[in-house]
């Protein structure tokens, strides 16, 4: 079935537009966003001069997913100090502008931290500001080889599960370039297998409601030339059954110290899928990702986020009348559920795989060995 597809897609000559990147142009510093709402249309860039500006921006999902929330909060910081703002009050509101993805605080709390010690040694507000920018620039770099490390660990692991090449991948949301100081986590991962001529296919979920898969998951597949293709969530099924997934590779916002994976909202129906039909259900992440202080599941804050955005849609050039600015597709005054994430439980994920290396079976052990050597390094133990 999958070679009855030819090339999906255009092939864009790809603009390397990056998702995040500080300016510091003659009126001050400021940080520039690739905007993700208005993708795959438009490749238009948010300047954001304060941390309000860039609070707004991460909860319109403008500037997204786990690594690179971490990035943005940790410049929202520096951008607060920079600027001569107040930095406690900046990085509060911007550790709490989205729950789930557990990056977002760890950044903002690094470049705070960055900042305060540099402010007790020096008592200067200039050296203070530097300080916090400079945590934030490191934890891009760090972002982009840890990207870079799971890819190769994770095309390892595929060609260890699925001898023979010929990958037919399916993923679900979006955690490429766009959601990474790199090329991103699982994306990146299936990337390296087309780059080594073993992805035959990449199967792209659209992910409603906001449709990450459709609108940039497929944006940076025909950028990279890869063969993709486009299928609503619901048809997912079918292709198990259809023998036609080899394995499932997804990113992660927050992983639990028993190695439950809270990820884009219809991850866990995949993993039950890929069980029942014994094809490997892949998590790929950075270390940064797991918290060992949240100890399970049950334990993690779940996104419930505005139900305009299950009953709207928005669509340009069509008169809009919803409460959400988009046009109806339900009767107005629907109530909506609209969870931005689930939990897969540690015995349906076959593997994590990190920048350190492949934990499987998940088990909180191997698990906190590996983010345990990942933390001895940093603290250059
Ligand atoms: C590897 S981070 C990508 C991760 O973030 C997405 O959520 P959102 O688009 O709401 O930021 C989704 O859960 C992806 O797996």
């Amino acid at each position: 079935m999958a070679d009855q597809y030819a090339q999906s897609g255009e092939h864009k000559r790809p603009t390397e537009i990056p998702a995040i990147r500080w300016e510091e142009p003659p009126e001050g510093p400021v940080l520039v966003l690739l905007d993700q709402t208005r993708l795959p249309a438009e490749e238009v860039e948010l300047v954001c001069t304060d941390a309000s500006a860039l609070v707004e921006a991460i909860r319109s999902l403008a500037v997204r997913g786990a690594p690179l929330l971490g990035i943005a909060g940790a410049y929202g910081v520096a951008l607060a100090a920079v600027r001569g703002f107040e930095v406690e009050e900046a990085a509060n509101a911007l550790a709490g502008a989205r729950p789930t993805a557990v990056n977002l605080a760890l950044g903002v709390r690094r470049a705070q931290a960055a900042h305060q010690a540099a402010l007790a040694r020096t008592g200067d507000p200039r050296q203070a500001a530097d300080a916090a920018l400079a945590a934030a620039r490191a934890l891009h770099r760090e972002d982009a080889a840890a990207s870079a490390r799971m890819a190769e660990h994770g095309l390892a692991l595929l060609d260890e599960l699925l001898p023979g090449g010929g990958h037919r991948i399916l993923t679900h949301c979006n955690t490429g370039s766009l959601v990474s100081g790199g090329e991103g986590t699982a994306f990146a991962v299936a990337l390296a297998a087309h780059r080594a001529g073993r992805l035959r296919r990449l199967w792209v979920d659209e992910t409603r409601p906001l449709l990450q898969g459709s609108r940039l998951t497929a944006y940076e597949a025909a950028r990279s030339g890869m063969a993709y293709t486009l299928l609503t969530d619901n048809a997912a099924g079918s292709l198990f059954a259809a023998g036609e997934v080899d394995a499932v590779l997804v990113g992660a916002d927050r992983i639990a110290a028993d190695g439950s994976v809270a990820n884009k909202v219809g991850s866990y129906p995949l993993a039950v899928l890929a069980r029942y039909h014994h094809v490997p259900f892949i998590v790929v992440a950075p270390v940064t990702t797991v918290d060992p202080d949240t100890p399970d599941g049950a334990s993690v804050e779940v996104e419930q986020r505005p139900g305009y955005e299950v009953t709207e849609v928005t669509v340009p050039q069509v008169p809009v009348t919803g409460a959400g600015g988009g046009v109806p597709v339900a009767p107005l005054g629907t109530q909506a559920y609209n969870p931005a994430f689930d939990v897969t439980p540690p015995e349906l994920v076959t593997a994590i795989v990190t920048e350190e290396g492949v934990v499987s079976p998940v088990t909180a052990e191997a698990l906190a060995q590996v983010c345990g050597r990942a933390r001895r390094a940093a603290d250059g133990g």
